[in-house]
């Protein structure tokens, strides 16, 4: 799991020649931002990246620089016309061997002191296999530990320079791991929930003034920390992370220093991603957030990406228009914008044409209007910390602040439910206004006001509906999920459109997934009923109508896990049709075991999904790493049949993985199997994998009672 990876190998490109010249292209546009010369959209980074000489754009600006800056800025002025123009595959190779070394060689492995083998979560795990698997997974945080020298970013020379942000003191950090080699911020959310149930509070502690620090310098918290990050943010989670630690710890002291700086972040959401919408359905205004970088220039970790989408796919895709400068400047920005939404990138979500070519990942792109949409999610997460803030000064005795909060938090909630509340399909949509109106399509960003306890308007008291009428609306809202559950083997996916972007179906990723539960969990008892959802389980009839914005036919497929049969789903409990004999739903299903499961006695319908949803997350964790060389190391008495039994060698090689592989927790999975990682987006795959370990733990701690162990389909290559 250690991100700590050797230095890629820079290579010239297939089908180019040492002596060929690097592409070019119009020169980039300074970015007020980021000031580097190197690390920044300018003619070296222009170069470097347009090169190709590593397989992912990320790798080059992760490089420290091996001499100082001032000279390797002159090596690059001696190459070429001085500009990146008339500069061969050859003189770029040696010019980055040269000067760069080993990305993230900016960092150190942090000592983890606090560090505990056993956590006391692992005493309540009854089954053996569980017990192991999470035994390991605890054990992986000391490997996405990392720190910094003394004087930030560790260099080679005295003015050498690397893209890292430094923090005011020398403290520990937790990366997400592979590619990402810094601390991001709302992975770090989920981060913390695990290390929470870890014990490992003083590295939470240390996390929460990670952060504070990069508020008080920048005045947000940037996307990671990293100069090319620094002109947006991402999902703002500071406020929830420092209400989880001191839930946890009782250790309010934080707030001392931070309190002043949540409500500065506060501030920069309000000042820079601030509209005003009139709402079509009340025709009252409201004041609403979305994501809207300030930027005319490619991301510099995906330089090559932005750069093909903006400036070069409308000459290799016939259908694709030119740009004007200004189309190109505002699909920057929406680029930039896609990945502060931390869903970068959604098809569904962002983009006007999401299914516009799948064949491959670019064409949606061309189409995005992410500046346009009022998202769910960003909504409610700024809705919860207004709540949270309130309460933080409250504690603090300072009622003015305390209503003054509470008051933003009451016109927030009118706001959401006014503009992403669909009564008649019974789900939280985003707004977007440039249609001003709901968007149709169904994705998991709807359960954000659940988990930020924002209940739909019909339980509120001025309803009109009883309490078991209210009960029965709350079934049917969550009908949707119920229903996913049941015809998908593997976890929930952020959105029902096959788009081919990472966060779209058919993905499932650890944010959400927790984010679903959380949501279940905040049903109120009193409307969570005291039964499971009647059978058949999961039918669509049960779906209110237009939830997922699509009909049952066009629904992703299902493949029968473990081969590669494409049968065409026939409905819950329904036989294909030309094949009387075979189900394609549990128990034949494997991998969807979780279903089938006994409920408890007087356990409802919203305690089920919570059980079923927790398991089948534990299950698509385990069993990815078990089928990637994790070992569980049982014995016969406590895994009679075999079925936890260490893959071979001779697998994992015809899985493409090293013999000597020993289990994989991956960045994301799937909603159609819990035996393999998610797919598709601008990079490879990541395993490391902090949220997902962060994910796996809190779940083991708060849920470990509900936990059976899982049934893995069987291996298949
Ligand atoms: O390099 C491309 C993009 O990668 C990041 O996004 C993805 O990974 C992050 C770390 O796990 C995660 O927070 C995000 O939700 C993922 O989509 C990065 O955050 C993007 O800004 C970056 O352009």
């Amino acid at each position: 799991q250690d991100a700590t990876s050797t230095a890629a190998v820079p290579a010239i490109p297939a089908g180019k020649q040492a002596t060929d010249m690097i592409p070019t292209g119009p020169a980039p546009k300074k970015q007020r931002h980021c000031v580097s010369s190197i690390y920044c959209p300018g003619p070296l980074l222009q170069a470097v990246q347009l090169a190709q000489l590593f397989n992912d754009s990320k790798t080059f600006v992760d490089k420290p620089t091996l001499k100082a800056e001032s000279e390797v800025l002159s090596a690059f002025s001696k190459l070429g016309d001085g500009k990146g123009h008339n500069v061969t595959y050859q003189q770029m190779l040696d010019f980055v061997t040269s000067n760069f070394g080993a990305e993230g060689g900016d960092l150190i492995t942090a000592n983890l002191t606090d560090f505990k083998a056993r956590p006391g979560f692992l005493s309540r795990i009854k089954d053996a296999a569980l017990s192991s698997f999470l035994t390991q997974v605890n054990g992986y945080w000391p490997l996405l530990a990392r720190t910094t020298a003394s004087t930030g970013a560790k260099t080679a020379c005295e003015g050498c320079v690397s893209s890292f942000l430094p923090f005011e003191k020398t403290r520990t950090f937790v990366v997400p791991g592979g590619r990402f080699r810094e601390l991001y911020y709302w992975d770090t959310y989920f981060v913390i929930n695990g290390l929470l149930a870890s014990e490992l509070s003083s590295v939470a502690k240390d996390l929460l003034m990670n952060f504070a620090d990069l508020v008080d310098k920048y005045g947000f918290v940037p996307n990671g920390n990293r100069i090319y990050y620094l002109n947006r943010s991402q999902p703002p989670m500071l406020t929830q992370m420092v209400s989880t630690y001191i839930k946890a710890t009782r250790d309010t002291s934080v707030l001392d220093r931070l309190l002043p700086l949540l409500v500065r972040e506060m501030g920069y959401w309000d000042v820079n991603r601030t509209v005003t919408v009139t709402s079509p359905y009340s025709k009252r205004e409201h004041r609403v957030t979305l994501y809207n970088v300030d930027t005319d220039g490619p991301r510099p970790e995906s330089y090559l990406e932005d750069f093909t989408t903006v400036e070069m796919a409308a000459a290799q895709e016939p259908g694709l228009a030119n740009l004007t400068e200004r189309q190109r400047d505002r699909l920057y920005a929406n680029l930039a914008s896609g990945a502060e939404s931390g869903m970068d990138y959604s098809a569904a979500r962002w983009s006007r044409r999401p299914l516009v070519n799948t064949s491959n990942t670019v064409s949606a792109l061309r189409y995005l209007n992410t500046n346009a949409i009022v998202p769910t999610d960003l909504n409610a997460i700024l809705y919860k910390n207004e709540v949270t803030l309130s309460r933080f000064f409250r504690l603090r005795h300072d009622g003015t602040q305390a209503q003054a909060w509470a008051k933003r938090a009451r016109a927030r909630r009118e706001a959401i439910h006014d503009l992403f509340w669909d009564s008649s399909r019974k789900w939280y949509y985003d707004f977007n206004t440039t249609a001003h109106a709901r968007v149709r399509p169904w994705a998991a960003s709807g359960f954000f006001p659940f988990w930020a306890n924002i209940l739909p308007p019909f339980v509120h008291k001025a309803s009109h509906l009883d309490g078991q009428a209210k009960a029965r609306e709350m079934e049917a809202t969550f009908a949707g999920l119920r229903y996913l559950i049941d015809r998908y083997n593997g976890t929930i996916a952020t959105t029902l459109l096959p788009t081919m972007q990472q966060w779209d179906s058919p993905n499932a990723w650890a944010p959400l997934t927790f984010i679903a539960v959380e949501a279940l969990a905040n049903v109120p008892r009193s409307l969570g009923g005291t039964r499971p959802s009647p059978a058949p389980k999961g039918s669509f009839a049960l779906v209110p109508k237009g939830q997922f914005g699509l009909p049952e036919s066009q629904l992703p497929i299902q493949l029968i896990t473990g081969t590669n049969d494409s049968i065409p789903y026939a409905g819950v409990g329904k036989t294909e049709a030309n094949d009387g004999s075979r189900e394609l739903m549990p128990p034949h299903n494997v991998g969807n075991a979780t279903t089938t499961q006994t409920t408890a006695k007087g356990e409802g319908w919203s305690d089920a999904l919570l059980r079923e949803l927790v398991n089948r997350y534990m299950a698509s964790a385990l069993c990815s790493w078990r089928a990637t060389g994790g070992n569980l190391n049982l014995t016969q008495q406590q895994d009679p049949t075999g079925s936890f039994a260490t893959v071979s060698s001779s697998t994992l090689e015809k899985e493409g993985l090293p013999t000597n592989a020993t289990g994989l927790m991956f960045e994301k999975f799937s909603m159609l199997n819990i035996n393999a990682a998610g797919s598709g987006g601008e990079y490879q795959v990541v395993t490391g994998f902090g949220w997902t370990n962060g994910v796996v733990l809190s779940f083991a701690n708060e849920f470990g009672h509900l936990l059976t162990r899982p049934e893995c389909p069987p291996i298949v290559v």
